[in-house]
């Protein structure tokens, strides 16, 4: 079934704080609870959201037009309320992208918005099957094995896609061409986005895989546990500088001192050009609770404060290649973003 889709005159969504214990869909037909939504990741994952946002606007602009009747569409109240899907959390930039894209088509009406957000859509389910497959073929290239044991951290599946996902989706690819090994989810701290997502969909799949304690990725890496590290991304700036699921730094850092390829899996849709650098990614903060206790369980005692950036950034020089659906980069050289075809890899 797919994480987010527009059924009926509606967006449906699996609620994803649920899972994996429950799987119920969320049917939104009001922005207030799409942005609800958002904020308490029942929908997450930078390509998601990107849906997220498109479908929101196809949404708003239905209501929009349902509220005015015979008049003529008010476009200043659809972007202003778009206004506010549009920021409903800040790093992953699809989520702007999204609305934004959506938007162009606001001119021609309601439905054209409509059309935009659902070609949005198929874009992102195609997209994730290329990525696969580059990432797959990129994989044997860089670990010359034709089978392979893969690292990866938080949830970069279908949840953080329409369908098959990003870095998880060239796990998933290289299961299906019999190249997977074994896979080393990472529990992701502390929403656990790993132990909950990541560790059902590899299940659901049938892939050979070993759930991880975050703090074991590095040291795991040093023994030798895996031929290549895979994440996502929510915010890849000009330079390659990449924002992603806090804890990739660190496993970037592991991954250089165990020579071990570093991958980047994301869609051109995260590719922020506009960014120049990580340095200037915004990182959401999402504040103690989430740090003090987990289910609704208190772990540390009352009256604490934390600090919770949901993301951190991997500097450019740490990363060895960043798949996307048409191309495989190699910030890593210093060079800024630049197109490198999968054959050059091979030279
Ligand atoms: C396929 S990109 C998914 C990306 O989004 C996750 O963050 P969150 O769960 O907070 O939305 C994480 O950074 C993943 O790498």
């Amino acid at each position: 079934m797919r994480t987010i889709d527009w059924i009926d005159g509606a967006i449906e969504l699996i609620d994803q704080t649920l899972l994996p214990h429950q799987v119920e869909v969320h049917r939104v037909t009001e922005l207030p609870e799409l942005i609800d939504d958002i904020k308490r990741l029942a929908v997450r994952g930078a390509p998601a959201l990107g849906v997220a946002g498109a479908l929101g606007v196809a949404l708003i602009a239905a209501s929009v037009q349902r509220s005015g009747g015979d008049e003529e569409l008010d476009t200043v109240e659809v972007r202003r309320q778009a206004a506010l899907l549009r920021e409903a959390r800040p790093t992953a930039v699809n989520l702007s992208w999204g609305v934004d894209r959506a938007l162009t088509a606001l001119d021609a009406g309601a439905d054209a918005v409509l059309e935009e957000a659902l070609r949005i859509r198929d874009e992102d389910i195609a997209a994730c099957i290329s990525m696969g497959l580059y990432g797959a073929d990129l994989t044997r290239e860089l670990t010359g094995k034709d089978r392979v044991r893969v690292m990866t951290i938080c949830n970069t599946g279908s949840l953080a896609t329409v369908e098959r996902g990003t870095a998880l989706g060239v796990i998933q690819t290289l299961l299906e061409q019999g190249s997977l090994e074994e896979a080393f989810p990472l529990e992701t701290r502390p929403l656990l986005q790993g132990a909950r997502l990541t560790a059902w969909e590899l299940q659901r799949m049938d892939a050979p895989f070993r759930l991880l304690v975050d703090s074991a990725g590095p040291f795991l890496l040093s023994r030798g546990i895996a031929d290549a590290v895979f994440i996502g991304a929510d915010r890849i700036a000009a330079n390659g500088d990449t924002a992603n699921k806090v804890g990739s730094f660190s496993l970037a850092l592991a991954a250089k001192h165990a020579g071990v390829p570093f991958i980047v899996v994301a869609p051109e849709s995260t590719v922020d050009m506009s960014t120049a650098s990580g340095a200037d990614i915004e990182i959401e903060d999402r504040g103690v609770d989430e740090v003090a206790g987990f289910g609704g369980v208190r772990t540390a005692p009352e009256g604490i404060a934390a600090v919770n950036p949901a993301f951190d950034v991997t500097p450019n020089e740490l990363i060895t290649a960043i798949v996307t659906e048409r191309r495989v980069i190699l910030p890593g050289r210093g060079e800024t973003l630049r197109d490198t075809p999968l054959g050059e890899l091979r030279a």
